[in-house]
This record gives C-alpha cells, sequence and structure tokens, in this order.
C-alpha cells in the first residue's frame, strides 16, 4: 500500500502495490458522534481497499513515515495484526536498486470485517478527564508546542504534555532508530499509559509505533490531534 500522493505513486512504485493517499482520509471529530463515523467511514474505505483478515498488508511511504504509521495504527485500530510498515519506504527501496512500476494497480474490493480496539484510540474527552494519570506526548515541533507556530485557534500545548518531535524516531537514511537510540527519548516505565498526538495524528501515529517497537503496552493515538484540541475552547492549553 503506498500512501504517497498519486503523482508521487504514478511516477514509481513498488510493484503490485495500490495508491492511497492517507491525508485525503484525514479525521479530527472525536466527539462520540465524530468517532462513530470515522469508524464506519474508515470500514468503508478498507472494504474497497480489499482488506481482508488473511491478507498481509505492508504500508510504506518516502521513509519510515507519518502516513505509512497512520495506515499501520488505523489498521490495528481495527485488529488487524497482519500489518507492517516498510522500514526506510522507497528511499531504501529504491537505494537498493530494487525494482519500480509506474503502471496503476487496481483495488480488489471486499467486505472488511475488523473489528474495533477501543485500547489505541483516545479522544478528547478522556485526555481531559486524565490529564493528570497518563503521560501525553506532543510529537510536534518545538515552535507548535511552544506557541510560536500557530495551526488552530489557540497556541500552545495540551497541559503536562512532553515534547518530543517525532523527526527524533528517524534516523538519516528515513529508517527508524533502533530500540537502544529510541529508549533514550522515551525513557518511561513499560507499563506507562501513554497518549501521542500531534496537529492531525499522522505524526503522532509514527511515535505510537516507536513506543510499540519499544514494547510500550498502553499507547494510544488522539486522533482529534491539536486541529481538535485547539479549536475548543473549553479545553485547558498550556504555553
Ligand atoms: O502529522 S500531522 O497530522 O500533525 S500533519
Amino acid at each position: 500500500m503506498d500512501t504517497r500522493s498519486f503523482k508521487e505513486y504514478s511516477e514509481g512504485h513498488i510493484p503490485n502495490a495500490v495508491n492511497l493517499d492517507l491525508f485525503a482520509f484525514h479525521w479530527i471529530d472525536t466527539t462520540k458522534e465524530g468517532i462513530t463515523n470515522f469508524n464506519s467511514q474508515t470500514s468503508t474505505l478498507l472494504s474497497f481497499l480489499g482488506v481482508t483478515p488473511e491478507k498481509k498488508v505492508i504500508f510504506y511511504d518516502t521513509i519510515s513515515g507519518m502516513l505509512a504509521a497512520r495506515g499501520v495504527w488505523m489498521l490495528l485500530y481495527f485488529s488487524h495484526q497482519n500489518v507492517f510498515m516498510l522500514d526506510g519506504g522507497i528511499t531504501k527501496w529504491k537505494k537498493e536498486n530494487l525494482s519500480l512500476e509506474t503502471k496503476l494497480n487496481e483495488f480488489k474490493p471486499s467486505k472488511f470485517t475488523g473489528k474495533i480496539n477501543p485500547d489505541i484510540i483516545s479522544g478528547f474527552e478522556y485526555i481531559r478527564d486524565n490529564l493528570n494519570n497518563v503521560k501525553i506526548i506532543d510529537a510536534r515541533s518545538m515552535g507548535e508546542y511552544a506557541g510560536s507556530v500557530i495551526r488552530a485557534a489557540r497556541s500552545g500545548h495540551i497541559p503536562n504534555s512532553i515534547n518530543i518531535d517525532w523527526n527524533k524516531n528517524i534516523e538519516k537514511d528515513g529508517t527508524f532508530k533502533t530500540n537502544s537510540e529510541l529508549s533514550k527519548l522515551y525513557d518511561f516505565p513499560k507499563d506507562s499509559e501513554i497518549i501521542t498526538y500531534c496537529q492531525g495524528a499522522y505524526r503522532a501515529a509514527n511515535s505510537f509505533l516507536a513506543l510499540k517497537k519499544l514494547g510500550f503496552d498502553k499507547v494510544r493515538v488522539y486522533l482529534g490531534s491539536w486541529g481538535e484540541w485547539g479549536n475548543k475552547p473549553e479545553l485547558p492549553v498550556e504555553k
């Protein structure tokens, strides 16, 4: 599954890959109704893509990036365990001189039957009610965290959140850092409950995967992220 833009896909992709530009499936409404709609629309999308329980699904983007991570998180959210990210993405693939094609491959739709796993998602209410009980990781840049870069009605960050820019998860060559390097960034007890967020839950999905790779069990992605939190005046903000 090539998660890059259609333009990038059509210029050369991994043979047999289909294209799903995941930025087109952006979702930040985590009210009860919003999550219900996210569930049904994502499930329709996965039916259209032809994901069935026995299929192994591998997501890739340019590097071990946020789009492929969002795809992996999305399938794990529907309890599909047979899902992977291509480490290093197409950059590494090309560096290894592996073959590419430009042919457009079609989806083979089927009925998707995955069951939702509510343990890896968070909405704004869960965070608001547990601000002092969970570790919150802000995967955005320092400027977004500090409030000098403003991408919602309000600037700043969720109170008590810790800023670990998702770029720190990645080596210069675009692969994921080793576990010993990653554990220096995420130096927390393994049984900590952690919620990751960013602007729209793409970078946060990458940090979710970094934490899963390290063996953290209780990790959620805040689907609404700053795009929702920063636009809800009733929610607390810190700068
Ligand atoms: O990664 S993002 O959702 O903040 S654009």
